[in-house]
């Protein structure tokens, strides 16, 4: 997997075997537990049918939320979706290391697919540290002697050094799936130092992540131009001595992103190349009116039409587009423009296009015509934001480590 060297599965035997594949369909839900988003699971489906088709049997693993969030519930539904893609039965397990999952493990024949529940029931999974560590797990202990391959396909949880993703590539010949090879080969491409201008569009509401992926991105000299909207666009402004008015200082207060703004000024006094909007999108006892930056009276809630303009201008004109995190608050129709605007020019433009984050994703329209050839929609979000900022990820170095076709 170019000068990564990853496994990927055609540098493994994979034939026949009894194969343990780590996915992540880790989905949103709703208050009843209910998935509302499959797309992290439809994105597996190839990876799990090649697998099958090449007569292995295969026991899925994968976490959903964490413990104490709302999120983290069992993956029966999981299932069920999986058996619904791949037209194919998939037994849930209610159990992860037990006797009850070694046993149908054990008894699992070839063609045949089990769905582990939770992977985080297993406390282990939530430690965070190095592979020579997480081989002697129990979970990794239990689970790998009952595997002649382990293959990760969870490019979206790449970035946590968690046993299910850093252990067994110790423990097993290990290779990268087809979800981990195209995000990674894909995403590579935008380190191509040939391929300039490059432009992150950044906004959301992840401003803590998003202002360490942009020192990164700024330090590591790798974006050209670095567009902000969101809640990101708002720190900024504020940092450049722009005043937005009392209310949006107070959301900005509340949320803690006020604390950020000395190293928001820092990056600006540095020349980092973060352009912010000259208007935005506000509303003010209900109505929906566009105001210029710096006389800012509303509640901002996206960018304004001259800014998502001049922002389409550079997107059209940039070798590499990234786009994540939305431009407003695109829940609510009336502030989806802004980030509508500048998911058309990337999709218009001539550069490659990297599209990452649910929001953003959900952003774009049935109608938005996509080229598959120059257009990667990312399953990661957390994991794609440090691959672009240049960091390592746990996920890959892991795989890097593991023995190519040890098993032969
Ligand atoms: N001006 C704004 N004020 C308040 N919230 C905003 C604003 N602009 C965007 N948001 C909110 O940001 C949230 C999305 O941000 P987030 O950083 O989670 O992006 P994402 O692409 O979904 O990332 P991920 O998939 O990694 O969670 C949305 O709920 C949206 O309403
Ligand atoms: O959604 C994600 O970013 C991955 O599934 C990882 O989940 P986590 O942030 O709970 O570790």
């Amino acid at each position: 997997m170019g000068d990564l060297t990853i496994p990927t599965m055609d540098d493994i035997d994979i034939r026949s075997k009894k194969v343990l594949l780590r996915i992540d369909i880790n989905s949103p839900v709703d208050e009843n537990g209910k998935i509302i988003d499959d797309s992290r699971i439809k994105a597996h489906i190839g990876t799990i049918k090649e697998l099958v088709d090449k007569g292995n049997s295969v026991v899925l693993i994968s976490h959903q939320g964490r413990p104490g969030d709302k999120d983290f519930i069992s993956l029966e539904e999981h299932a069920k979706l999986i058996s619904k893609y791949l037209d194919r039965e998939v037994v849930f397990v209610e159990d992860v290391i037990g006797p009850y999952a070694r046993e149908m493990i054990k008894k699992l024949e070839n063609n045949g697919i089990l769905l582990l529940d939770n992977i985080r029931l297993i406390s282990e999974e939530l430690i965070e540290a190095p592979p020579q560590q997480h081989v002697k797990t129990f979970l990794v202990r239990k689970l790998a002697p009952l595997f002649d391959v382990y293959v990760n396909d969870a490019f979206a949880t790449s970035h946590r050094s968690q046993p299910s993703i850093v252990g067994f590539p110790l423990a097993l010949p290990s290779a990268a799936g087809r979800v981990m090879e195209r995000e990674v080969s894909a995403l590579a491409r935008i380190f191509n130092a040939e391929d300039t201008p490059k432009i992150f569009t950044l906004g959301g509401g992840k401003v803590h992540d998003t202002i360490r992926i942009i020192e990164n991105l700024v330090r590591k000299r790798i974006a050209d131009r670095i567009l902000t909207g969101g809640l990101v666009a708002e720190l900024f402004s504020v940092a450049k001595g722009i005043n937005l008015n009392p209310k949006n200082m107070e959301i900005l207060e509340k949320l803690g992103i006020l604390s950020l703004i000395p190293r928001a000024r820092k990056l600006l006094l540095s020349g980092a190349p973060i352009e912010i909007p000259v208007d935005y999108k506000v509303e003010i006892n209900g109505n929906v009116m566009e105001e210029p930056a710096s006389k800012v009276t509303g509640v901002i809630k996206d960018i304004g039409s001259t800014t998502a303009e001049i922002y389409s201008s550079f997107i059209k004109d940039a070798k590499v587009v990234v786009l994540r995190g939305p431009m407003g608050v695109i829940e609510d129709e009336r502030f989806k423009s802004g980030s509508k605007s500048v998911l058309k020019a990337s999709l218009e433009g001539q550069g490659y296009v990297i599209i990452g984050g649910g929001h953003m994703i959900s952003a774009l329209d049935k109608d938005m015509k996509i080229d598959s050839s120059k257009v990667h929609i990312s399953t990661g979000g957390g994991a794609l934001l440090l691959f672009l900022s240049g960091e390592r990820l746990p996920a890959l170095e892991a795989l890097s480590m593991s023995v190519v076709n040890s098993s032969d």
